[in-house]
């Protein structure tokens, strides 16, 4: 594989300049793999050659949620066949389990494969495609726990791309500190209770508001495990990219910047032109809701949706789906099927449909940007996953906000606190139908959503303004861009 591009100096001989080569590798979740491919595609589109990864398993799903065959689809074709013809490769990598196996249903056994056997089948790979080391970066999630390792055996330089805010960055970087003062894996008992007034770049937070991983006192799991690992890398990083908006999280961006090289580039997949700009990444199948909601008036639909990894109990859903009925709002609810569980296909409670018949629609899965662009919208019932909160500010939709795991308490408080563009229905266990419909009134058709709604225009303007040309996003890419182009674009003389 070679990435030579001549450039005739018009005598005989020629400058022959090495196009610099980014591998990246996706996360293996859906909220990971969407900020990941239009990483790699602005990438390409700045002259990079991208060699893009994804696990088997999450290409095997991509491609049955399209309904095409797995052993010929490739989601860069079609950038490929632009009229930009962007040089984005792809590649398949196994994540240690055959296909079939189920990795929502037998989450800490497919973990402990993230931990321990992916990264040899990823080495396998890197030492397939980097065929020239000075020309090539790694630029792998986070959440990995080989990175910095592999990269360093390669000798190659580790981007690492952090899908949540610069805050929950933050935090994870200096969980030493939260244990030393004893907030987190205390030696010296429960974790205090006191507000956290130390880290720097955030004046002050709650121990309720940290990611759900830093309340738990057992860190013994797999997943305290690869956070703790993947820290150890990302300490290691050359750099670090960050799917956030510097005016949005102006302290934290700015004491991360005087720890390592970091660049606030997001959001990083706006403006989308429709869908997914070419990249289908979807790994369910996506409903079509554009007639239903063109039936609704505007203002009116409030949409649901948890994401694509947590799961809620039965009760707090079918508390949620009380408060939803007894709300009286016209609703659309993307509800993945293993929502509850895979065993648990149909966790409703049973008379839902007749009661919400003729103003509400349930589907497993749905284009979210296109839905939350819709002027049908009113409201976002919504777990907080960070590309959701993302893409509801840039839609201008505001959030009633159920954070069920890892850094969703965290971005709640953002969206609630900070940014006030939101309102909590609850916590996890205590969620009730009463609270969750006068929310939802609130929202939907009341002063609450107004408030919201004024909020919004702010935020909004910040994420709009930094995307946009000489933003602070646009800047920040450029000098990333600028700063690996030096580093693994060679010009070699001919
Ligand atoms: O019916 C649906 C539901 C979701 N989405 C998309 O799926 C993505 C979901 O991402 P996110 O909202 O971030 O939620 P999770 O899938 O839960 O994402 C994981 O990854 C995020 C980024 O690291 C974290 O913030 C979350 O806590 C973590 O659970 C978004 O782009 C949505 O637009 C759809 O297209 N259709």
């Amino acid at each position: 594989m070679g990435h030579e591009m001549v450039a005739s100096n018009g005598a005989g001989g020629g400058r022959r300049t090495t196009k610099p080569h980014a591998v990246v590798i996706a996360y293996p979740y859906q909220g990971h793999v969407i900020p990941a491919a239009h990483l790699a595609l602005r990438l390409a589109a700045r002259g990079f050659a991208v060699t893009f990864v994804n696990t088997e398993s999450v290409h095997e799903q991509t491609a049955r949620a399209l309904g095409v065959d797995r052993h010929r689809y490739d989601i860069f074709a079609g950038a490929r066949a632009s009229a930009d013809a962007l040089d984005v490769r792809y590649e398949l990598v196994s994540d240690g389990f055959p296909l079939a196996f189920d990795r929502s249903l037998n989450h800490d056994q497919f973990k402990e494969g993230e931990l321990h056997v992916l990264a040899a089948h990823v080495e396998e790979l890197l030492r397939r495609v980097v065929v020239d080391p000075a020309s090539t970066c790694l630029v792998a999630d986070t959440f990995f726990v080989w990175p910095a390792t592999l990269a360093r055996k390669l000798g190659i330089p580790y981007v690492s791309f952090w899908t949540e805010p610069a805050l929950i960055f933050n935090l994870y970087y200096h969980m030493d500190l939260l244990a030393a003062h004893g907030h987190f894996n205390s030696s010296k008992g429960p974790p205090r209770k006191d507000t956290i007034t130390y880290v720097p770049g955030v004046p002050a937070i709650e121990p309720h508001e940290l990611m759900s991983y830093l309340q738990d006192t057992d860190v013994t799991s797999v997943v305290h495990r690869i956070i703790f690992k993947a820290f150890d890398e990302a300490r290691r990083a050359d750099y670090v990219l960050c799917n956030t908006v510097e005016e949005l999280e102006p302290s934290t961006v700015a004491a991360l910047r005087a720890e390592k090289p970091f660049y606030a580039v997001g959001p990083i997949g706006f403006p989308r032109a429709g869908g997914d700009a070419g990249v289908a990444t979807s790994m369910w199948a996506e409903s079509d809701c554009s007639q239903w909601l063109d039936a609704q008036p505007a203002g009116s639909v409030l949409y649901i949706s948890f994401g694509s990894y947590a799961h809620v109990t039965r009760q707090e859903l079918q508390d949620i789906a009380a408060g939803v009925v007894g709300s009286g709002a016209r609703f659309l609810w993307a509800m993945r099927p293993d929502i509850v569980s895979s065993d648990d296909p149909d966790p409703l409670p049973e008379g839902f449909a007749a009661a919400c018949a003729g103003r509400g629609l349930v589907v497993p899965w749905c284009c979210q940007v296109e839905v939350l662009a819709h002027a049908a919208l009113g409201g976002f019932l919504t777990h907080c996953g960070w590309n959701s909160v993302l893409e509801s500010v840039w839609a201008g939709v505001p959030m009633l906000c159920f954070p069920l795991l890892t850094d969703q308490f965290t971005n709640r408080r953002l969206v609630v606190r900070e940014w006030r563009v939101g309102v909590p229905i609850g916590d996890r266990g205590k969620v009730f139908a009463d609270e969750v419909a006068a929310r939802i009134q609130g929202v939907i058709s009341g002063e609450e959503g107004q408030q919201l709604r004024q909020a919004l225009k702010k935020v909004r303007a910040k994420l709009k303004a930094a995307v946009a040309p000489g933003g602070s996003s646009q800047r920040s890419f450029d000098d990333f861009v600028d700063e690996l182009t030096g580093r693994c674009g060679r010009t070699l003389m001919s």
